[in-house]
């Protein structure tokens, strides 16, 4: 190798590009490097193969290369690559957001080898002498069959280290057993349309096809994605399966793991141990795993025998990332599926309007699931309790109370949903007309009664429950409206004998809180739950009969254009929960807006009809995904400073008359824990010049941003989902 060769390497730093150095060995694109960048030592991923730097130029040497494990694959830099342009995002930074922890460090790491041992051959015809007789109790457990690190520590203490020496001498080695994957348990006969479905996919295996599942709540989405990995794993190819929300992959991973015994699962979404997310990560890598179900962050997760992606509930906002990287894992997902050639499936009763578009315009295929799964299941009944004309108690109306009364003498499970944390949204003054506005944020605190607190969702800055209004002594304040934990004890008093369980962010923070709530629905110790939209997303609860939604109206005047499009899809999904299984389900929704198109549709289970008028909706405005969008946002601890940087860089950044630029305006939220936050909105008709603007606003960000200095934050989002 010539002395003055080097490679470039990317980091994990808010710069664009990468960085030259010096190795000491040709080094393999891929593979991970220690190297001194700016005084610190850095881990870093060699982004391409050996080059020669301009004449004169001096370059630090690779400090140290990583060889515990292979090289990335290119197929991930690729995507990390893709992913950065596309979000324009710098290259080093994106590559990291899709590494586990543990290889974001400047360290060498991997996972321990779980695999078990066996005798080579050549051990086979070694044994080792009588004399030498913990060697050859070893020798002669490996003898009659293959171990695991476990039981062949049983035979001897010191069996991995006489282990390592033989497999030193090419005597014993470890090896990935053949797994035996097969479906398993009474498979239920597909409905036509499920069989429809999963056919048209399976004839898609092997190509790029993104297939849009339009299924209604309880028709057997999930049956159709285990149908189709069967037939991945029967080919001995891997399938990922991504997921919105955690709380959703441990009731999917046992039904996976009672479907597919035999098969291994892996499992990644941000709250395993770092340790535990690697390892998971290596096995579907190192091709060991079948399956890997994760949250958004799984989409990048290397798959060398990748045949299918599934996204489940692809329309939930939280496939997308809100800070650094800020990725759609659904888009990414498609992006992927026609990098690999394989088919995608996204599925959801309640799909985003972008992925109709897609479907209408042809770039996706739909396919429709338009009846309940169960033979007995039924779409359960909406009624609309006009709320102008009855009188509520705590806010719970007459005909609610009624119902939720005669589901409980039934022994019939109930749901009451309402979008609020806490026990009432606000603490107001009526004599003076103070209210509780969080001193950090455009936000009111929230009360909450058992830690007796006033909390900001938004910051999670909280102080004591105040006695008397801070403002003019007025000992007689109020809590306003209700919370969860306010119907939960309205509940109580109102229905004495019922057994009420709230779910919401406070109540399910424990790793294990959902078990615990399944555990207890199944074993009919509960008769009402109440709980904000975590209940909404894809749970089967089963018996549940009754769902009373609470509070929603807001979201139909919002000045959130996607705010009725959430709504819909969460009263949908909500309503979705009852009468699943043999009962009949009703649905009772208060609202002061009984005759609004959108409530009309839930009554009629018209998804398509009220997403059409979203979508005139949307192209009438020129709002997405009649047209692209992105963000420049910029926070600072003071509003014209964070106006001023964007207005800086429009004056620097050439008029497109395709593009359209609204602002500097505030951000829906204009103050966020003590920072003022301002945005551009960026639109275009298309995608290519949208892409040319902001590639050109790029660098004049980052020089407004040195000058700035550190008090300014600033960043880019591409098809944001909040304003
Ligand atoms: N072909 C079938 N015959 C009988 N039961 C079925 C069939 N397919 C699915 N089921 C059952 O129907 C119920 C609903 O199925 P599943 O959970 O797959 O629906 P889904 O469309 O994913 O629902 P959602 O979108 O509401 O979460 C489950 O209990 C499932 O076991
Ligand atoms: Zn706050």
């Amino acid at each position: 190798m010539n002395d003055t060769d080097c490679v470039e390497v990317l980091l994990d730093v808010p710069l664009q590009g990468t960085f030259s150095y010096r190795p000491a060995t040709p080094l393999p694109v891929g593979i991970r490097v220690r190297v001194n960048f700016g005084g610190r030592e850095l881990c870093g991923v060699v982004a391409n193969g050996m080059s020669r730097p301009a004449p004169g130029v001096k370059l630090k040497p690779v400090s140290e290369a990583y060889a515990a494990l292979p090289p990335l694959p290119e197929s991930l830099l690729r995507m990390a690559a893709f992913a950065a342009r596309y979000y324009h995002h710098p290259a080093g930074a994106a590559l990291f957001t899709a590494l586990p922890t543990l290889l974001r460090q400047p360290r060498d790491v991997a996972p321990p080898d779980r695999r078990p041992w066996r005798l080579t051959e050549a051990g086979r015809l070694a044994p080792p002498p009588p004399r030498q007789r913990a060697r050859l109790a070893l020798w002669q457990a490996l003898e009659r069959a293959a171990q695991d690190d476990d039981a062949l520590r049983a035979v001897s203490p010191q069996a991995l280290r006489v282990l390592a020496e033989w497999a030193g001498q090419g005597l014993a080695e470890r090896f990935d057993p053949p797994r035996e994957v097969s479906a398993a348990g009474d498979l239920p006969a597909l409905t036509g349309e499920q069989a429809t479905a999963v056919d048209s996919v399976a004839a898609s295996l092997g190509r790029y096809q993104a297939w849009l599942l339009q299924g209604v709540t309880g028709s057997g989405k999930t049956e159709v994605y285990l149908r189709l990995i069967a037939r991945v794993l029967a080919e001995g190819r891997q399938a990922l399966v991504v997921v919105p929300e955690i709380s959703l992959t441990p009731q999917l991973i046992e039904r996976f793991a009672r479907r597919f015994a035999g098969a291994r699962i892996a499992c990644l979404h941000s709250h395993l141990a770092d340790g535990e997310r690697l390892e998971a990560w290596v096995d579907a890598w190192q091709g060991r795993a079948d399956i890997v179900i994760g949250t958004r962050l799984s989409v990048f997760t290397p798959l060398p025998r990748l045949a299918l992606i599934v996204v489940d509930e692809e329309h939930d906002a939280s496939l997308k990332q809100h800070d650094g990287l800020r990725y759609h894992a659904r888009d990414l997902a498609v992006w992927r599926a026609h990098d690999a050639e394989v088919p995608v499936l996204l599925g959801s009763a309640t799909p985003s309007l972008e992925s109709v578009a897609n479907a209408d315009a042809g770039r996706y295929r739909r396919l429709m699931l338009t009846r309940r799964a169960h033979a007995a299941a039924r779409l359960p009944a909406v009624r609309l309790i006009d709320t102008r004309r009855a009188e509520l108690t705590d806010g719970l109306s007459a005909p609610v109370v009624d119902a939720l009364a005669g589901a409980l003498s039934r022994r019939e499970l109930s749901l009451v949903y309402i979008n609020r944390r806490g026990y009432a949204p606000v603490l107001a003054c009526p004599q003076c007309g103070w209210t509780s506005g969080c001193p950090h944020c455009s936000a009111k605190q929230v009360v909450h009664l058992q830690s007796r607190v006033l909390r900001c969702h938004h910051c999670g800055d909280a102080e004591p429950l105040p006695r008397a209004c801070p403002d003019c002594g007025n000992a007689d304040i109020r809590p306003l409206g209700e919370g969860t934990q306010r119907l939960e004890a309205a509940l109580g008093a109102l229905l004495p004998k019922a057994r009420i369980l709230r779910i919401d962010r406070d109540t399910t923070a424990r790793k294990d809180a959902w078990d615990a709530v399944y555990r207890r629905v199944s074993a009919g110790e509960v008769d009402i739950l109440v709980g904000t939209q975590m209940l909404a997303k894809g749970h089967d609860f089963g018996a549940l009969s009754l769902v009373v939604a609470l509070g929603c109206d807001g979201g139909l005047y919002s000045a959130d254009f996607r705010a009725g499009e959430r709504l819909f899809s969460t009263l949908m999904q909500v309503a979705g929960r009852a009468g699943r299984a043999g009962v009949a389900g009703e649905v009772l929704v208060q609202t002061q807006w009984p005759d609004h198109p959108l409530y009309q549709a839930l009554a009629r289970h018209d998804f398509d009809g009220y997403a059409e008028t979203l979508l005139a909706e949307r192209r009438e405005a020129g709002f997405p995904p009649a047209a692209h969008q992105a963000l420049v946002r910029a926070d600072a601890p003071d509003g014209a400073a964070a106006a001023a940087f964007l207005q800086g860089l429009l004056a620097s950044v050439a008029d497109d008359p395709a593009v359209r630029v609204f602002g500097p305006a505030p951000a829906l939220m204009a103050r966020l824990a003590g920072r003022e936050r301002a945005q551009l909105v960026i639109e275009c008709a298309e995608r290519a010049r949208l892409h040319a603007w902001l590639s050109a606003a790029e660098p004049v960000l980052a020089r407004l941003g040195r000058e700035a200095g550190r008090a300014l934050r600033w960043a880019i989002d591409v098809d944001p989902l909040e304003l």
